[in-house]
């Protein structure tokens, strides 16, 4: 298949296009750079830069290449961030979004996979979530991803669209394949994980914990880490599932959560270093236990992880950590 990736000079994006060119798909990747830098871009990959909200050059591509589908990555991912500028969130996760949509409509790409998020629960009534849970997001990060989620049932419904919305949880970790190493970086570095190991290299003083009130066992939040490599063996399977079905909606998670305090622990024991913490205020937004049931998709496409231990995922990130950042 020939499919666009958006966002794919990102992290998750950048592994999933390396996981479809290693399924012997090809990739042309749409990015405009504001989060990701020029010399991450997978290598093998075409690479077109643009915005998503550019419809013209979307629509221009889209008729001059014939695409089988899209996967759409390209977003602003920060939920505190979030809190601060949301017109900024609603502006290029969803306007910029419907720019996506219109070019597809119109030149009649039948398949979207679209990365959505836990975020769209908000404070869940029970754990694990089931996709089924209400959705009520208490960050307009997740605002911004349901209102795509709403667009999506409306245009499959009138055009025909076919889609799948992946509801990933805390994706972290590296992959290791014929480009080299892949792993998680951000432009500015806002997550759990890769701050932690900042700190275990000497980059950075402590991590600061946003939160010691919630009502979780040790106070602070509760997330469910998922393996980057894992999300992308679901995007293979959903664009492939598209093919016979019209509408996906799943979970992407391991099922169990970890606080904060756990994954520092976790950090500690694998990295083997001192990992020193900042007690701050919690962080606007952010949920106390965001935990997924990633049964539907389990059931339904015999998708399941290879990594299950949160040790494991932090010592694939250590390695590629180390690699890019130590000295
Ligand atoms: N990282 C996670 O834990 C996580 C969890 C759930 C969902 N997601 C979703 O997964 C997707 C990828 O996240 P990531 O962690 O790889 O983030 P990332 O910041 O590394 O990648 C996002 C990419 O999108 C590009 N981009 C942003 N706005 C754009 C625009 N208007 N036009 C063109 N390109 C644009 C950026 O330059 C960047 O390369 C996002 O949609 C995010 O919401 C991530
Ligand atoms: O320096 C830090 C950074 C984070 N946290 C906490 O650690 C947890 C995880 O935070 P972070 O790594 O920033 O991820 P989330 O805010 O949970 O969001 C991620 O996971 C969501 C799905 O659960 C995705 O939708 C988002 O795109 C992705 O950024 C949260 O409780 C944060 O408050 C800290 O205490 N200190």
């Amino acid at each position: 298949m020939r499919v666009l990736v958006t966002g794919g000079a990102g992290y998750i994006g950048g592994t999933v296009a390396n996981a479809l060119l290693d399924d012997g798909h090809e990739v042309v990747i749409y990015d405009n750079l504001c989060h990701a830098r020029r010399d991450l871009i997978p290598a093998r990959a075409e690479f077109v830069e643009g915005d998503l909200a550019d419809r013209s050059k979307l629509e221009g591509l889209f008729r001059a290449r014939s695409f089988d589908g899209v996967m759409h990555f390209a977003a602003l991912i920060e939920a505190g961030e979030s809190m601060k500028h949301p017109e900024v969130y609603f502006r290029n996760n969803t306007a910029s979004t419907l720019s996506l949509l219109e070019a597809m409509i119109a030149t009649k790409v039948e398949r979207l996979v679209f990365s959505s998020t836990a975020a769209v629960y908000g404070e869940p009534e029970s754990t694990p979530i089931r996709e089924d849970a209400k959705l009520q997001p208490t960050n307009t990060y997740g605002e911004s991803k349901l209102l795509v989620e709403h667009m999506l049932r409306w245009i499959h419904q009138i055009h025909g669209l076919r889609y799948a919305s992946l509801r990933y949880f805390n994706v972290a970790g590296a992959v290791v394949n014929a480009d080299g190493a892949r792993g998680e970086a951000h432009e500015p570095e806002s997550h759990l994980i890769p701050l932690v190991l900042d700190v275990a290299l000497g980059l950075r003083k402590n991590i600061k914990i946003f939160g010691q009130d919630y009502p979780t066992p040790d106070g602070t939040c509760i997330r469910d880490y998922i393996h980057v490599s894992d999300l992308a063996k679901a995007h293979l399977l959903a664009l492939k599932t598209l093919a016979t079905r019209e509408r996906l909606i799943y979970n992407l998670g391991n099922g169990r959560g970890f606080t904060v305090r756990e994954v520092i622990d976790s950090a500690r024991r694998v990295t083997g270093r001192p990992i020193e913490v900042e007690e701050l205020p919690r962080r606007p937004g952010d949920p106390a236990v965001l935990v997924a049931s990633s049964e539907k998709i389990t059931s339904e496409l015999g998708w399941s992880p290879d990594y299950r231990d949160l040790d494991e995922i932090i010592a694939s990130a250590w390695a590629w950590h180390q690699l890019r950042f130590g000295s």
